[in-house]
């Protein structure tokens, strides 16, 4: 039995990284909290015992109210998360390494522990209309998703994190 949660933080702008976000709670269970990045206080950090970040690039770039959560609790935190797991899943409509990369260091500031490889679901969105667009993931990464959710809970509850 794992004492906190694994907490879910997400922000979307057309509906991909939140789809993402649910399925990863989905397979991770009543482990989850799942919580929007705009609803995320330090406590809510502090109280968690491994992390999944999810969130869309934005002109190469996480978006802006997922680095508005970190900006917020980066220092109410620090040096007090050492060690926990964590990982992300990053939308994209091209690339989404500046976004995974950017989270990376900062996970690294707080010298938590990656756990699984960093997904990234590029969805071909190109020109602005297909950018501002309502999105929908392929089946087989919402699954993948939520395999990632269950395995962070599964490392959490065994105490192989
Ligand atoms: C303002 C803006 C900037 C974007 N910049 C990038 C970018 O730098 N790299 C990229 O791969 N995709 C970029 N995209 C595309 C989004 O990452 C992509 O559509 C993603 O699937 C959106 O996720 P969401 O539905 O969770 O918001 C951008 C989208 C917007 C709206």
């Amino acid at each position: 039995m794992v004492n906190a949660p694994l907490l879910i933080v997400w922000h979307s702008r057309t509906g991909a990284s939140e789809a993402m976000a649910r399925a990863a709670a989905e397979g991770a269970g009543d482990h989850a909290v799942l919580m929007r990045a705009d609803e995320v206080e330090p406590e809510h950090l502090l109280d968690a015992e491994g992390y999944l970040f999810v969130c869309p690039e934005n002109l190469a770039s996480m978006s802006g109210l997922i680095k508005e959560m970190f900006d917020r609790c980066y220092y109410p935190v620090l040096d007090q998360l050492q060690g926990r797991p964590y990982a992300t899943i990053i939308a994209a409509g091209s690339d989404g390494e500046g976004a995974e990369r950017q989270i990376d260091r900062i996970a690294t500031g707080w010298r938590l522990k990656r756990v699984a490889e960093g997904m990234i679901v590029n969805l071909d969105a190109q020109s602005p209309e297909a950018i501002l667009a309502p999105k929908s993931v392929p089946d087989d990464q919402l699954a993948q998703c939520r395999d990632i959710g269950e395995a962070i809970v599964e490392g959490l509850v065994s105490g192989i994190f």
